[in-house]
């Protein structure tokens, strides 16, 4: 194989500062767009200059002298046929000073405002005419660039690039349906043509940005769909639905499934016969009752006479799991292993060696799962719960415990549509939108903290009437340390306060055991009051408990307090969560209040934190190491769609199309995409 194009006439140096802007090759150039532009094609009279607005001058130079107050600065005055002006350098080289002379012509570009020495600009950018110079023809583009690399340099590369590179049209006539050409757009993008104002010239660009969005989002689909169909080309062993076991759970449970359920399960249960491995999101909203399906597919493995493996991301989660897979399973006579990090070395051990000789069959853990010396004898399905809480490798490494198993992730947080679409297109997902009947949505109240002792009062009530309660302390981002002194205090000022009741205090900083012995105890109602850091975010299922406060909520993202209030309202009591804020509220943090307060839904909620914080933050890009989109807005569910009928159609009547296009926008991305 040949080595991949690299970028022309560029040295060691310079190539690796360029890397950092994801230029590695000549055709990225060409991708490259401008975050802004500036008007370089006309000139502006002095007396027509308006303050704060960026222009053009033709100017002489009549005298250039240093200033020594109020700092050291070089001062130069200059003036066209229609006024005088004030250019003004605080920092500047003997170079700048020297070409300053009295009797100079310059063009200098940059804002003026009125200053301490009369209509001045401040450092504008500015070059000495020799003679007539004549105007450029096109807007000055602006790059996004980094430290070392200037404008000159990446507008000199980009302007060799777009007279080397082909721009061939990677997009068949047949899909184009009005939108603009490719090479059009990109000369139009890299050098605009002068526009009256600004907002003419967004007008004029808007077809052009379109195209390249459009461009991006197909790019994106292709890429996701090639990775879908060569998961198909791989193995898998074949689960197929016996249903001894998973008939009888079903007639064995106290209850029916969802018809979300039963729709869920019917989609894991083909899935699994086939012999290709299966890759499926499980989505559900907070309570709608994901783990009795991971239960039935688990059970599935088990009856093909394959391992299967549940992985979840806290210790209390995964022990919740466990104890309620046991309550379905242990009637049956199934047995389930635990592994977690919190056992006893020899437990640890004789766990790793039940697994490996396959002895245990169905394993819930944490990530211990993952530890090396964790070998699996014939595991046949993985199931990660809260999947974006693990790291890509950590994902991966379960995944790797075998050849190629099924997998089945879980997740509680609603990913909004287009962004299922646009970063999980390889991934077929179910989606539980219904949750099991005599459930009463949480009533949601927000107090300020100075009503606290009202809030103390209810939560006695609540406990007189049986019912117990969650008390979430403030979160502290910057410190664990503090966080724990937080959920410390909060916990010996709540005992102080309501001496008459069993209250109890679980942290991220307990041992495994502690933390398991302070559920149970609220599990069985030994504690009523439950001081928890957010640890409880996720799969806490108390029915009992109807009532949750909420320290400082406004500290909370939009996620997890919807997280955290799904702890409550499982059972058929009506349950009431208490936000308590302290003033002055931000401006984000009034929104993502009003948000909670005004819906239970979990997907509208998603919509709207994907609205508040954008699509990286939304899916822990950061963490998983995708790339963002650049330039398409994941927002325009319209395009979204219409590049996913495009990428079908590409990839059914125009293959070679379709992997130039890969080329294009994928060249050096797609290795990040897939993690
Ligand atoms: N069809 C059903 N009818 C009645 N109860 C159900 C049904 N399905 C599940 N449940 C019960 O609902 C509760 C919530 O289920 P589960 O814990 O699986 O939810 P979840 O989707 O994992 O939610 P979370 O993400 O909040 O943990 C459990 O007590 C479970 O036994």
């Amino acid at each position: 194989m040949s080595n991949p194009p690299q970028l022309s006439g560029v040295g060691p140096t310079l190539a690796a500062k360029l890397v950092k802007l994801g230029l590695h090759r000549d055709a990225d150039l060409l991708l490259h767009l401008p975050l802004r532009y500036e008007d370089e094609t006309r000139i502006t009279p002095v007396r027509d200059a308006v303050p704060g607005e960026a222009a053009q001058f033709e100017l002489e130079v009549v005298s250039t002298e240093i200033a020594y107050r109020p700092r050291r600065q070089l001062l130069c005055h200059v003036h066209d046929d229609s006024g005088t002006l004030l250019l003004r350098f605080l920092n500047f080289y003997p170079s700048q000073q020297k070409a300053l002379q009295p009797g100079a012509c310059l063009r200098a570009f940059g804002e003026v405002r009125g200053g301490f020495f009369g209509t001045e600009m401040i450092h504008p950018r500015f070059h000495v005419l020799h003679g007539e110079e004549p105007l450029p023809q096109a807007l000055t583009p602006i790059y996004p660039t980094v430290a070392g690399v200037g404008q000159a340099t990446l507008r000199k590369l980009i302007g060799n690039a777009l007279q080397r590179v082909a721009l061939d049209d990677t997009l068949p006539d047949e899909l184009r349906g009005g939108l603009s050409g490719f090479a059009e757009s990109i000369h139009q993008l890299h050098q605009p043509p002068g526009a009256a104002s600004e907002m003419e010239l967004t007008c004029a660009l808007q077809p052009y940005w379109q195209r390249i969005r459009f461009d991006e989002l197909l790019a994106q689909q292709l890429s996701l769909r090639r990775a879908y169909a060569a998961r198909r080309t791989r193995g898998a062993p074949r689960l197929t639905a016996i249903n001894s076991l998973t008939g009888k759970l079903l007639a064995a449970l106290p209850f029916k499934l969802t018809r979300a359920q039963q729709k869920a399960w019917r989609e894991i249960a083909a899935d699994l016969a086939q012999p290709y491995p299966m890759q499926r999101l499980l989505q559900g909203d907070v309570g709608s009752g994901k783990t009795i399906v991971a239960a039935l597919a688990m059970l599935q493995a088990a009856e093909n006479g394959y391992q299967a493996a549940l992985m979840a991301p806290t210790e209390i989660l995964a022990e919740q799991h466990y104890r309620k897979l046991r309550c379905w399973l242990d009637p049956l006579g199934i047995p389930l292993a635990w592994l977690s990090g919190s056992l006893k070395r020899k437990q640890k051990n004789e766990m790793a060696t039940a697994i490996a000789s396959g002895e245990a069959r169905l394993v819930v853990g944490t990530h211990a799962l993952i530890e090396e010396d964790v070998a699996f004898a014939k595991l046949g399905l993985t199931i990660v719960d809260e999947q974006h809480r693990f790291g890509v490798r950590q994902r991966l490494a379960l995944k790797q415990k075998a050849a190629s198993p099924h997998q089945l992730t879980m997740s509680a947080t609603p990913i909004p549509r287009t962004l299922a679409m646009s970063y999980y297109a390889d991934l077929d997902v179910s989606l539980l939108d219904e949750l099991p009947p005599g459930r009463t949505p949480v009533k949601t109240k927000l107090v300020t903290e100075g009503k606290r002792d009202q809030v103390i009062a209810r939560v006695r009530d609540a406990c007189a009437q049986g019912r117990q309660a969650y008390w979430v302390c403030p979160l502290v981002e910057e410190s664990e340390t503090l966080q724990l002194k937080t959920a410390e205090e909060t916990f010996a000022h709540l005992t102080i306060d309501m001496p008459d009741l069993r209250i109890g205090l679980v942290h991220g900083r307990l041992r495994g055991e502690e933390k398991a012995a302070a559920m149970e105890a609220f599990t069985r109602g030994e504690i009523q009051v439950l001081v928890a850091t957010t640890v409880i975010e996720v799969g806490v299922d108390v029915v009992n408990a109807s009532l949750m406060v909420i320290e400082h909520a406004e500290r909370f993202g939009l996620a997890q307090l919807h997280q955290l209030r799904g702890r409550v309202g499982r059972g058929i009591t009506d349950s009431v969560c208490i936000l308590l804020y302290a003033s002055p509220l931000s401006q984000t943090a009034r929104q993502r209040l009003k948000v909670i307060f005004e819906t239970n839904d979990g997907f509208e909620i998603a919509r709207q934190d994907l609205a508040l914080r954008g699509p990286g933050e939304f899916i822990g890009a950061r963490q998983s190491g995708m790339p963002l989109l650049r330039y398409a807005d994941l927002d325009d569910t319209k395009m979204v769609d219409r590049a996913r009928a495009a990428a079908d159609k590409m990839l059914r009547d125009y293959p070679d199309f379709a992997e130039r296009h890969l080329q294009r926008w994928m060249a050096g991305r797609e290795q990040l995409l897939k993690a």
